[in-house]
């Protein structure tokens, strides 16, 4: 993977213990594209003009014409870089939860303001805010100039849902994302800077030891990449990864399930826009053998039906276990 103009350079690249190959990068024009996204296969679109409004989205910019409102900015614990995702309703349920992250909401300059004068051992912060009627309207202009036409193009041929939401993330260089899947299509837009993403297929849940789904960080992976505990995980030595780095004007499709981990490169601020879509309607008939995802979705509904009928999350384990053990080799 080289770079595509300069802006970043592989020295970058935080080292990980797994391969990686290249997510092929095409343009919006080459059939491929259409081929990959119908096989829910990883993608980088270039020239899709999908967010290029957004391409003059600095942080002058958006302070000038984002409205007045309060803002959702996370503030990574400490000095850490991570910003694993917490579900803050089951996290009221979870006494012995200690979040690595927490949600603070701000006005837009107080964020640029803290974002600009942040020192090495302050907090980092990451915006990430749903795009709705509450911003600015030149912020409207430019978000109702999106390539429409094309993304629900997408949204058509390829069946999906409706789109559920446009995520707007601000972040500093160098946060992390850590390792996790979604249950929604992703067209995510890059608009400022370069980040790297890393992607596993859904096969490689046995590999990545998602939370229990009824823990706080369900979806997300247990395994610190950059300290991996082998012990408790040893099959995370199977993973083998995809990477792409996106830049201004690229659009990666992230397809459900797939995990994804986001680093953020050194160059300043960087800016996304996240473009979800439900899932397609359940198919009406199962074919064998079942995808991978198909497996996830029915493993997730086994462990919420347990959740259900146990009450108790600590007991969920034990009778898997005793269902397991010696049962099923
Ligand atoms: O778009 C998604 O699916 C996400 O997980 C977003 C949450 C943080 C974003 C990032 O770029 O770090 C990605
Ligand atoms: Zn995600």
């Amino acid at each position: 993977m080289t770079s595509t103009g300069g802006e970043w350079d592989a020295s970058q690249l935080r080292e990980y213990p797994f391969p990686l190959e290249n997510i092929p990068r095409l343009d919006v024009n080459d059939p491929e594209v259409g081929r990959c996204i119908a096989q829910t296969q990883p993608v980088v679109i270039t020239g899709s003009k999908l967010a290029e409004p957004a391409l003059k989205w600095n942080l002058d910019y958006l302070q000038e014409h984002l409205g007045q409102c309060m803002f959702n900015v996370f503030a990574a614990k400490g000095t850490g870089h991570k910003f694993m995702y917490y579900d803050p309703k089951k996290a009221a349920n979870c006494k012995d939860f200690e979040p690595q992250m927490h949600a603070v909401d701000m006005t837009f300059p107080e964020f640029v303001h803290r974002f600009r004068t942040s020192k090495p051992e302050d907090s980092r912060l990451y915006l990430q805010q749903a795009l709705n009627d509450t911003v600015g309207t030149a912020i409207v202009d430019d978000f109702v100039n999106f390539n429409w036409s094309w993304v629900t193009a997408q949204q058509r041929t390829h069946d999906w849902g409706p789109l559920t939401s446009n995520l707007l993330l601000i972040s500093m260089e160098g946060n992390v994302t850590p390792a996790h899947y979604d249950e929604q299509e992703n067209l995510f837009a890059q608009v400022q800077g370069y980040k790297r993403v890393i992607m596993f297929p859904p096969s490689q849940f046995g590999c990545l030891y998602p939370f229990p789904v009824n823990h706080p960080c369900d979806r997300q992976s247990q395994v610190d990449f950059d300290n991996p505990d082998y012990e408790k995980f040893p099959k995370f030595r199977n993973a083998k990864g995809l990477q792409a780095v996106v830049g201004p004007g690229d659009v990666i499709y992230i397809p459900m399930y797939w995990w994804h981990h986001i680093e953020s490169l050194l160059g300043g601020e960087t800016v996304s826009v996240t473009f979800w879509y439900k899932t397609s309607r359940i198919p009406q008939t199962i074919t064998y053998p079942l995808s991978p995802q198909q497996k996830v979705c029915i493993m997730r509904n086994i462990e919420k039906m347990l959740g259900e009928a146990l009450k108790d999350p600590a007991e969920i384990g034990s009778l898997l276990h005793t269902l397991v053990q010696g049962r099923y080799p």
